[in-house]
């Protein structure tokens, strides 16, 4: 059966064809900014890394934040105590831009990532244009081999690379990349089911070395406090933080 991450996935090659037949000049970036050493440092001193999402739309609910402004997003998600932010790029299924990836990052000096379904090496650099610090390798959309070579154009641009899983078999083959930042995806990418339990089902199987991301369908501090007690300290949060009308104070209230 065809699921969304399959829609998605074959709308993105597509698109990708189209954007390498004729690329987008962009300005120069700034170096790019340390963004696993920005969650680590959150952590080591007690803290919580949080990675704050700028997401105006989803294709599991639609439209999500109607007064969308990414650059005061970004400012709010800053001084409420964010590590880094995540910026939805995609634009069939997100409603995101590219700009909005540039806009946001201009407004503060938190290392940011490109969150987008990464198919082909090209967009690692295209991200990198854009002034991304890191890029998502999303493990059910890869295969090992496409991982590898997009992990190492991320690292030939100086970029991190938060790979993405949801099961112990996709935690597996994220084990076999460089990278040590491993996001566990609460949501089910291809039937948007949302199940917690999975950060706590396979952090039991992540090696030490390994900095460890929750994301998706977290809401508040007691949720962030449960997973603290697993020794889970870094988080990616978008849906309940774009839904509040203070963003800031509720980006303080989640890891002041
Ligand atoms: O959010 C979706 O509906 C979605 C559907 C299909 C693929 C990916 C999707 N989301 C990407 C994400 O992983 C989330 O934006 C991110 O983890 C934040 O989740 P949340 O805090 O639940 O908004």
């Amino acid at each position: 059966m065809r699921t969304i991450l399959d829609t998605i996935i074959a709308t993105k090659r597509t698109e990708v064809a189209a954007r390498k037949a004729s690329p987008r000049a962009w300005p120069a970036p700034t170096a790019p900014r340390g963004f696993k050493a920005a969650l680590d440092a959150r952590a080591a001193a007690g803290g919580y890394g949080l990675i704050a999402e700028i997401k105006k739309a989803s294709p599991s609910k639609g439209l999500i934040r109607a007064d969308f402004d990414p650059p005061a997003h970004a400012r709010a998600y800053a001084a409420g105590g964010a590590a880094c932010l995540s910026v939805l790029t995609d634009h069939d299924y997100f409603q995101g831009h590219e700009d909005y990836l540039i806009a946001a990052r201009a407004a503060c000096d938190l290392p940011v990532i490109r969150k987008d379904f990464l198919i082909d090496p090209w967009q690692v650099e295209e991200s990198r244009a854009i002034g991304a610090d890191a890029i998502l390798i999303i493990v059910s959309a890869l295969d090992d081999g496409q991982m590898a070579e997009i992990e190492a154009a991320a690292i030939a641009q100086g970029m991190d690379a938060l790979v993405e899983v949801h099961d112990a078999a996709e935690l597996e083959r994220a084990l076999k990349l460089k990278s040590r930042l491993i996001g566990v995806n609460n949501r089910n990418l291809k039937t948007f089911e949302v199940d917690v339990q999975k950060t706590y089902d396979l952090v039991r199987h992540a090696p030490k070395d390994c900095t460890f991301v929750a994301e998706s369908g977290l809401n508040n501090r007691a949720d962030l406090d449960a997973m603290a007690e697993h020794d889970i300290r870094c988080f990616l949060i978008g849906e309940s933080l774009m839904r509040q009308a203070d963003v800031e104070a509720a980006t303080r209230a989640l890891v002041g």
